[in-house]
């Protein structure tokens, strides 16, 4: 509030130096627009208060009617001349400020320094309303700024929801559809199950119908085929009673065959004799041996002998033989064995059975036994070992039940060696022939293998050999000089006609007959042409002694003889093949060998039995 006063007529110059002293003095920090100090500027500003309408130019106090300025609040009317002491002119700022006598400057000045003092603290508050006006529109930008971040954000994040919206409007539609197809697909269903309901219903009826006709014909057919089966058992009864005759007649039979095959046997003599020749290198048949084919059992050495003389002619000394057969060297395997198969049969019919070939190294006793592993050029016991395992599976059709134990054994020097020996050479055990509480042989530590099928066999044959040929490396020409001794061990059993038999087939391969003369044999090799000749001709009369019926026959003389005692007494039927080396510098031996066989032939070892419980 300023009051201007009529009477005094100072001069607006004047009132601004006032001014200007108070508010150089008292309002400096009234507000920034008064800390401006060049006069021109302030009188622009105190210009500017009075247009403002709170201080009324002086230039305007002249004019007859007050004016009232723009935006003030009271415009009082100015008082006439001569009125002392009275205001020339009140502006109430509505503060209701007390009145002041006109000559009152001084009081006059201090209102209005009063009145400054209240504007500078108004215009301190505003500044400072202003200043926290400021802040909190900086700090309203910041958050301004923070909220835009934060919208674009919820804007970038409402486009992803827009975009999820239109998958999720997507997928709303599919569902619908499905929705759709559902409510179709439930009415088909339901349709169906009212379908099969109805189908159910008829199936039930059906079945029920199904029922009363299967009864009805299982019924009828459950008549027809007990009386079917009244009538099978029937015949079934019958039947078995025909099988049991049969079985009786076929067992009759066999027995019979038996019979009749032993009689064979016996009247071809239980010791018979074979004579092999064997074929000259390059095949054929030498001059001084003669076969007579009509018959195939004779052989003879012819001998032509010069004159001593000169005078006379040479003569020639023929030496014939005859044995129960002889083979001559065009002769086949299958041939020889087709001549003492019976022979084999005999042994699983319970009789012993010993095959032996004799003969000088060279002569084809090994192949005559052994033969080689093509199957036409098999021997006597790969073939004999065929035909027993086929024998016995024939038996087993009669209710013949047999076990089979094979042994293989080598005499060498009157040693004996096992031949299906596996373990370390070192630690090969010694063998004694032993006899049991029942009088069978046996060896001691010997290898007793039990067999059950032909290949069985074949294997150990063929450790056999190996056995003789790793004993052949260390010592030469070994084989020729060792007995070889094949044993196979048959037990048979009918249990049902409570019926047993047991027996041996025996097939030896001899050690090489050659006379001492001949082979100049010294040290090693007279030992050992001694112990073959002892054993040999020890074998010869065993079979003498047997033939003789001596009461006493030495068997314990050599261990051939003992090893074969159960194959060549009076129980056993016995063959011998008499091998035949062709060359003519072999006659001697060939001589000798014929001369061995025939004394052998000669023999009649009494009938034999069959080892039957
Ligand atoms: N009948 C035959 N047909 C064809 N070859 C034969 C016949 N007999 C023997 N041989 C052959 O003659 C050779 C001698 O035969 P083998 O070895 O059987 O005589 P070995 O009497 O056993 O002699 P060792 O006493 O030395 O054992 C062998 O090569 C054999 O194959």
């Amino acid at each position: 509030m300023v009051y201007v006063h009529r009477a005094n007529r100072c001069s607006v110059k004047h009132l601004i130096t006032v001014l200007r002293g108070c508010l150089q003095s008292k309002c400096v920090t009234m507000s920034q627009h008064f800390k401006e100090s060049d006069e021109n500027t302030f009188s622009s500003h105190v210009e500017s208060l009075y247009s403002s309408a709170f201080i009324v130019p002086p230039f305007l106090f002249n004019t007859a009617k007050p004016l009232r300025a723009a935006g003030a609040a009271t415009v009082a009317a100015a008082p006439s001349r001569g009125q002392k002491d009275t205001p020339l002119l009140l502006c109430t700022g509505g503060t209701g400020a007390p009145k002041r006598n006109p000559w009152d400057l001084k009081g006059k000045v201090s209102d209005m320094e009063d009145k400054i003092r209240n504007y500078q603290t108004k215009v301190k508050s505003l500044n400072q309303e202003n200043e926290v006006l400021k802040d909190s529109m900086s700090q309203s930008q910041t958050k301004m700024v923070e909220v835009e971040t934060e919208l674009q954000k919820q804007r970038t994040k409402i486009r992803e929801y827009e975009k999820q919206l239109q998958v999720l409007a997507g997928i709303q539609e599919e569902l619908e559809k499905v929705l759709s197809d559902k409510n179709f697909l439930q009415k088909e269903l339901s349709n169906l199950e009212g379908k099969y309901k109805v189908m159910e219903t008829l199936r039930d009826s059906q079945e029920t119908e199904l029922q009363t006709l299967k009864l009805s014909v299982q019924e009828s057919t459950l008549a027809r085929l007990q009386a079917n089966l009244r009538d099978t058992e029937e015949e079934v009864r019958s039947l078995k009673d025909t099988v049991a005759q049969q079985k009786d007649e076929l067992y009759a039979g066999e027995m019979e065959r038996r019979r009749l095959h032993n009689t064979i046997q016996e009247l071809k003599g239980n010791i018979r004799v074979f004579c092999r020749v064997r074929p000259l290198v390059g095949g054929g048949l030498p001059k001084h041996i003669q076969l007579t084919a009509s018959d195939n059992k004779a052989i003879t050495l012819a001998k032509t002998e010069e004159s001593h003389t000169g005078k006379t002619a040479d003569t020639q000394k023929n030496y014939n033989f005859s044995f129960d057969r002889v083979f001559g060297p065009q002769c086949s395997q299958q041939e020889v064995f087709e001549e003492i198969s019976l022979l084999v049969q005999s042994a699983l019919d319970g009789y012993n059975v010993c095959c032996f070939a004799y003969g000088q190294t060279g002569s084809g006793k090994t192949y005559t036994m052994e033969g080689d592993e093509f199957d036409e050029t098999r021997g006597v016991i790969p073939r004999a070992v065929q035909q027993v395992f086929k024998a016995a599976g024939k038996l087993g059709e009669q209710g013949w039940e047999f076990t089979f134990t094979a042994s293989f054994v080598e005499i060498y020097n009157e040693t004996l060696r096992d031949l299906l020996y596996t373990g370390k050479a070192n630690k090969r055990p010694e063998h004694e022939i032993r006899k049991t509480a029942t009088n069978e042989v046996t060896i001691t530590n010997l290898t007793y293998e039990r067999v059950t099928n032909e290949d069985q066999v074949l294997g150990l044959i063929a450790l056999a050999n190996q056995n003789r040929s790793t004993a052949q490396t260390a010592q030469n020409d070994r084989s020729s000089r060792s007995h070889s001794v094949f044993q196979l061990d048959i037990e048979g059993v009918n249990a049902g006609r409570d019926v047993k038999c047991k027996s041996t087939l025996c097939l030896v391969d001899l050690a090489g007959s050659e006379r001492m003369v001949k082979s100049q044999s010294q040290g090693d090799r007279f030992k050992e042409m001694t112990a073959i000749n002892g054993s040999l001709s020890n074998l010869g009369i065993v079979i003498a002694a047997l033939a003789n019926k001596e009461s006493y026959v030495p068997y314990r003389n050599s261990k051939l003889t003992y090893l074969l005692q159960g194959c060549l007494g009076g129980n056993s039927k016995t063959l011998m093949f008499v091998n035949i080396a062709p060359e003519p510098d072999s006659f001697g031996e060939t001589l000798n060998s014929l001369r061995f066989a025939s004394k052998v032939n000669d023999c009649v070892i009494g009938t034999a039995t069959a080892n039957k419980k």
